[in-house]
């Protein structure tokens, strides 16, 4: 376990597309050793936040640091933090044992146990292109891929959306496990409000760019309220203000 209290600061965070304003003047301290949800609209800005968190963009304006340092800056840091990102993008003219020997060559902390321990689990062929691969399977080849680097903090981008119940239940489950064998921290995107509350303990709920509320999820649900209230009071409150 890291000892690091935040593994994602944002002071100020602001993102503009052009003219338009993705996110606005963010402040954010993602605590470690959380599992935390980030919910909003289409359009709320999260996929920019955490593109932001993987260094594959660059703020406007404002700073983020991520496990205490700048995302993506060196290759020592972009080995820390694993990316699923939305759709679960892989080569689809690789086999899944490619993926592993590729992950085995860019990433320095490889574990090629635990990345063959997940394809055996999982029932993925080795030699089965990637892009023959549903859409189940690919999510688990993408977490693999991201989980065997050993990472210290994995971020998902909405990886569940397409799986049907059953493989979106396998999927959640192989996250938290993966998250706890590591000692790692996540951070996920989803708008499947039960998940969230399935997998998360801590909430950032995103709308129109801008943080609307942020904490632990025990400290927030209180009393009889439900994650899924919780956050369509703010995200409603967030529509009337605008
Ligand atoms: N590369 C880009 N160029 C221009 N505008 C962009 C770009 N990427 C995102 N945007 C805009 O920035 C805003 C935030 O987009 P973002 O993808 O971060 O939202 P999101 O919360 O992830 O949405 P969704 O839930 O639909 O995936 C949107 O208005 C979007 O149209």
């Amino acid at each position: 376990m890291n000892a690091m209290s935040s593994v994602l600061k944002a002071t100020g965070l602001t993102k503009r597309y052009g003219k338009h304003l993705a996110l606005a003047d963010c402040d954010l301290d993602v605590p470690a050793g959380r599992v935390t949800g980030l919910v909003g609209p289409n359009g709320a800005g999260k996929s920019t936040l955490l593109q932001l968190a993987c260094g594959l963009i660059e703020p406007t304006a404002g700073t983020l640091e991520v496990l205490g340092g700048q995302p993506g800056a060196t290759a020592a840091h972009l080995a820390r933090v694993g990316f699923v990102a939305q759709d679960t993008p892989v080569y689809p003219s690789l086999t899944v044992d490619e993926h592993l020997r590729l992950g085995a060559r860019l990433n320095p902390g490889w574990d090629a146990g635990l990345a063959r321990r997940r394809v055996d689990r999982s029932g993925l062929r080795p030699g089965q292109k990637a892009g023959r691969l549903s859409g189940g399977q690919r999510a688990q080849l993408a977490l693999t891929l991201a989980v065997a680097k050993r990472p210290e903090l994995l971020i998902f981008d909405e990886p569940a959306a397409a799986l049907d119940p059953l493989a979106r239940d396998a999927f959640l489950r192989d996250l938290t496990e993966s998250v706890a064998e590591l000692g790692a921290s996540a951070v996920l995107s989803s708008h499947l409000l039960g998940d969230v509350e399935r997998v998360c303990d801590h909430l950032i709920v995103l709308a129109g760019g801008r943080v609307r509320v942020a904490g632990d999820v025990d400290a927030l649900v209180t009393g009889a309220d439900s994650l899924e209230m919780l956050v369509l009071t703010h995200l409603k409150r967030a529509e009337a203000a605008r």
